[in-house]
């Protein structure tokens, strides 16, 4: 897949790429946080007519979820910096690009999501994708060349929210440039999730079980599996190894601390089953293409390459996972620490690692002893193994993917 970044200037204006024009794009269009099923339906149909019209198919990607842009800008006044984690998205632009890859698209177009680009209207959006008038030039320019645009059922896109598929269906008609085909693959249904409180209430918004909030739902709630089940991959956490307070080793369960700047939404605390993945040393992993991008000039679009937007993994472990203040301990941070079932004392430390979440084990509580603290976590080590057994299939490619040990080079740090 070939990834291009593009930067909006102070106006919002973004430079399109200018792509062959004897082939014609089939488009699609949205944030696509943690690339769940419902995602992949849209995908897979941008794919799949592509190929039946001889056509390229084309994922626009907004990075920055507008969600928190706005609450944002509602909360501070002004646009957060490009760096700005934000603490509720699902999955980084790099993971988002790994699964839309494997769903057979051609070509990614990331938009970093501003403010004055989210104020163009959806139909001069869409007329950008045909062709764009520059400067210094008369006669429009030939961009994505779309004649096909796919989008789901309700989605809502440009200023005000104002493209949806009846306004669209109507551009569609009225112009003649490009068809519009929805994908009313919504999932399993409907369910019910808080919607913060009113009144001194709790009150509850319907949502798509296929939806990024319901997976948000799922994870603060401790149901990953559940998550697992709505994104047809594991929920993910990436980050750093740094060292903890080495009191693992005591415990017979050294853990791989995640430093505080790993990306992906936490679940809630608690204790989990699923995979620790080794990429290596983070020193030497060359920056993704996406940081740089955060950097580049306003309107400027960075070139596409070929790009692969995930390093190759080294190792993959079962893993029994650990998240919240460890209260028999006292006060303590919040933290995400991974215990490798098959490998105890390995030495990771700087490495660039990700979690995934497969299933429950337990509650994060304050033990009595030290001893019970041991035996909880014994029993929850087995319980991983347990549910782990099996492996995980990718409901985009078909993989199945085990849990065991890949082929590990690094140093096994054994107890003398
Ligand atoms: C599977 C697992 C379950 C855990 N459950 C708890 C728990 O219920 N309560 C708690 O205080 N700490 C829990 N911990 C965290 C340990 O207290 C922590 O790993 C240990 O103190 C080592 O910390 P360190 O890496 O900073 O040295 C758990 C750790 C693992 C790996
Ligand atoms: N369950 C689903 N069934 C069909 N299409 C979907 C489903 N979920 C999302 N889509 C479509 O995927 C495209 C990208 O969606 P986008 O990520 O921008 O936001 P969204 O629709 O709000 O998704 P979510 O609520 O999950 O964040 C849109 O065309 C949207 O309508």
């Amino acid at each position: 897949m070939k990834v291009y970044y593009l930067t909006p200037d102070e106006q919002g204006n973004v430079i399109w790429p200018r792509l062959d024009p004897k082939v014609s794009s089939v488009v699609t269009l949205g944030t696509f946080d943690g690339v769940h099923k419902g995602h992949q339906a849209v995908l897979k149909r941008v794919v799949e007519l592509a190929k039946s019209y001889n056509s390229r198919s084309v994922a626009i990607v907004f990075d920055r979820r507008p969600g928190f842009l706005f609450s944002w800008i509602a909360q501070h006044g002004v646009e957060p910096a490009a760096s700005e984690p934000d603490s509720q998205q699902l999955s980084t632009v790099d993971q988002r690009l790994k699964y839309i890859a494997e769903t057979g698209i051609d070509i990614a177009i990331v938009v970093h999501f501003t403010q004055a680009f989210s104020q163009i209207s959806y139909s001069a959006f869409l007329g950008q994708l045909i062709s764009q008038r520059v400067e210094n030039s008369r006669q429009p320019v030939h961009t994505l060349g779309m004649t096909r645009l796919v989008l789901g059922q309700d989605a809502n896109f440009g200023r005000d929210r104002g493209g949806n598929v009846k306004s669209v269906q109507r551009l569609s008609e009225a112009f003649r440039m490009f068809d519009l085909e929805v994908v009313d693959y919504k999932g399993p249904g409907f369910i019910h999730v808080p919607a913060g409180v009113v009144d001194g209430k709790p009150v509850e918004k319907k949502v798509r079980v296929w939806s990024s909030t319901a997976v948000r739902n799922s994870l603060e709630q401790m149901k990953v599996s559940q998550a697992m089940e709505i994104l047809g991959h594991p929920h993910a956490v990436d980050g750093t190894v740094v060292h903890g307070e080495a009191r693992g080793r005591t415990l017979g369960f050294p853990t791989a601390n995640f430093a505080p700047d790993y990306e992906g939404l936490l679940p809630a605390d608690g204790v989990y089953s699923g995979w620790l993945i080794d990429y290596g040393p983070a020193d030497s992993l060359p920056a993704p293409a996406s940081v740089a991008a955060l950097s580049a000039t306003p309107g400027s679009v960075t070139k596409g390459e070929i790009i692969s937007t995930q390093p190759a993994e080294v190792a993959r472990w079962t893993a029994a996972i650990s998240v919240g203040t460890n209260p028999t301990f006292g006060p303590h941070a919040r933290v995400l620490e991974v215990f490798a079932v098959e490998n105890d004392w390995l030495d990771l430390y700087g490495h660039r690692v990700r979690v995934e979440f497969a299933d429950t084990t337990g509650q994060m509580v304050k033990a009595e002893t030290l001893d019970n603290l041991t035996e909880l976590i014994s029993q929850e080590v087995r319980d991983s193994q347990k549910q782990c057994d099996g492996g995980w299939t990718d409901s985009i490619t078909g993989d199945h993917i085990q849990g065991t040990v890949v082929d590990w080079a690094g140093p096994v740090i054994r107890e003398s």
